[in-house]
């Protein structure tokens, strides 16, 4: 039989070179571009789809998220990811993936022919030549090289801009708390706090995300602090200038111009930069050519039909990386890291406190973030509905339980070894496993007593003192009971101390089984374990 294929939903106006990307690769694609526009339809619809591939007219709400019960994976055609509900989407276990570079360098031309808009006035003369007007003395520029640019965010855009403007002979500073100053060294510019640059800046132009620390970063006290006579580009997002302040700074000519292409509400119809003589807008034109749209799409197409069809995850926002090479290497331990969770969740009867999870040999080198998630999704899977590897380390760490790994040589006899601890209110219990050749996962320790088991679909677990008798009452009891034992893995700390046994059986155990062998004397405990 073969698989169905998966079914994408393209739900803004992303290049067609996408469309023809996922059929290529298998996947069944549907090209709705003004669906992001009707909020509604898109909600009725959305159940049908594995993935969304979106730019940014399709806001991708809780509400869309809750109606969206096979996605798997959203894709930006683009860089912001600000219409999307990302911790909504993480704790449905939604793949949230961008493309952080295909527009950069359109997005960083776009700031730069703003400035020179606002250096020269041209799109005002423009309009008045077209006008028949010819006024050759009220259009007087000022030139930009020997001039001050200064930059807001130096990360992908911002830099690129920088290089633009050291490019154009201008003196470049830039504010960005992450630039390191080798990198600053690098790209020619000056490495300075946001004041400095206010005060020193002819030209400033802003590339950083909108977050809480961002928003409103040129406020009116900002402003204030800013040379007169300087002019702003804001190619970035709406709301990192406070744009009524902004208004008030260019009507009273202590701001000399200001281009924008991003606003606080777009699509902006009604703003209160509009208007002013020395105000130039675009239409979130940034990312707007052809070739970055091509860029973008066919990145976005690629990305997410990797993910669909091989399990690679590139780019995603909520989820680490895995290439569609690791992902096959990664996969029998990404099993073991699940079932050691599911063994220690199942185990667990009282509050989690934290998880330690130590990753020994081979497994240290892999994507242990994806084994961790894998880890913490095997552990509260029995305690919760709905939980898998995106949503779980969030929710745990919503719960307030503390994560933490270690990465280490191989120590004991396995080549690749992973060992998780978890805490509760009342104990810490450890269970380690590795992956045998074939792939196969097997738990090697349970509270560091050497054991050496397959985790089949139905077992029974049994902790109890090391006493002759035990096996032979317990396998007369399953015995009775009708139950078939498929295999039988003992270990103990040493002769007459603390021993277990793991138990695969076929079928399940009748509760009256597991009660008869919790009053063998000497058992401490007897659960039943699924590892379906
Ligand atoms: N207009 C458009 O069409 C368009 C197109 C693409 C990207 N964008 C926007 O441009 C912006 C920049 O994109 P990018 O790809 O360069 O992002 P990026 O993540 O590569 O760079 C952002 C930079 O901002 C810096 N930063 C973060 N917080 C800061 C703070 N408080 N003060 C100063 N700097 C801070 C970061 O250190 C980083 O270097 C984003 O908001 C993105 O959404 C707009
Ligand atoms: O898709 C667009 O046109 C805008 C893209 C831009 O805002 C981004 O963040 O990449």
């Amino acid at each position: 039989m073969t698989a169905k294929a998966p079914r994408v939903l393209i739900s803004d106006a992303l290049s067609p070179a996408a469309v023809q990307i996922f059929r290529d690769r298998g996947v069944d694609v549907d090209f709705q571009p003004d669906l992001g526009k009707d909020k509604d339809r898109l909600a009725a619809i959305i159940g049908d789809y594995d993935g969304l591939a979106i730019r940014s007219a399709t806001k991708v709400t809780a509400k869309i998220l809750e109606n969206a019960k096979n996605l798997k994976v959203i894709g930006r055609a683009g860089i912001g990811v600000d219409n999307v509900d990302i911790p909504a989407a993480s704790s449905r276990g939604v793949i949230v993936m961008n493309t952080p570079f295909g527009n950069s360098i359109t997005t960083a031309e776009h700031a730069i022919a703003l400035m020179f808009a606002l250096a020269r006035e041209i799109p005002a003369a423009d309009a008045s030549t077209q006008a028949g007007k010819w006024e050759k003395n009220r259009f007087m520029g000022v030139e930009i090289t020997g001039k001050t640019l200064g930059v807001i965010g130096c990360g992908n855009i911002g830099a690129i801009v920088a290089e633009r403007g050291v490019g154009l002979r201008m003196k470049v500073i830039a504010y960005d708390p992450f630039l390191s100053p080798e990198r600053a060294l690098d790209l020619g510019v000056e490495k300075v706090e946001l004041d400095e640059l206010l005060q020193r800046a002819d030209f400033i132009t802003l590339h950083t995300p909108l977050t809480d620390k961002t928003r409103n970063i040129l406020s009116a006290e900002a402003l204030a602090k800013a040379k007169k006579g300087v002019r702003i580009i804001n190619c970035a997002r709406g709301g990192l200038v406070d744009e009524a302040a902004l208004r008030a700074a260019l009507d009273s000519g202590h701001v000399a111009g200001a281009a924008f292409d991003v606003f606080v509400e777009e699509p902006a119809k009604d703003n209160v930069l509009f208007g002013h003589p020395n105000v130039v807008c675009t239409p979130h034109l940034g990312a707007a050519t052809t070739e970055a749209q091509e860029n973008v799409a066919l990145q976005v197409a690629e990305q997410m039909s990797d993910y669909l069809l091989r399990g690679a995850i590139q780019n995603a926002v909520n989820f680490p990386s895995i290439t569609a090479e690791e992902a096959p290497k990664l996969k029998p331990f990404i099993e073991l890291a699940e079932k050691l969770g599911s063994f220690a969740g199942q185990l667990t009867e009282t509050g989690l406190k934290s998880v330690h999870i130590t990753y020994e040999g081979a497994v240290a080198g892999l994507k242990v973030k994806a084994l961790t998630a894998s880890a913490i999704a095997g552990l509260l899977r029995p305690m919760l509905q709905d939980v898998n590897v995106v949503s779980a380390p969030s929710i745990a760490r919503e719960r307030g339980v503390v994560i933490e790994e270690t990465i280490r040589e191989a120590e004991g006899e396995y080549d690749a070894l992973i060992t998780l601890s978890v805490t509760t209110d009342t104990q810490t219990r450890s269970v380690a496993g590795t992956v045998f050749a074939g792939g196969r996962p097997r738990i090697v320790a349970i509270k560091e007593i050497k054991v050496d088991a397959e985790l089949a679909p139905s077992m029974l677990y049994v902790s109890n003192e090391d006493k002759p008798g035990f096996i032979g009452r317990f396998a007369s009891i399953l015995g009775e009971a009708g139950v078939n034992i498929a295999t039988f893995a003992l270990g103990r700390d040493r002769p007459g101390g603390s021993a277990i046994a793991l138990v695969e059986v076929d079928g399940v155990v009748p509760e009256k089984a597991i009660a008869a062998v919790k009053d063998i004397a000497g058992v401490k405990q007897v659960k039943s374990l699924s590892f379906a």
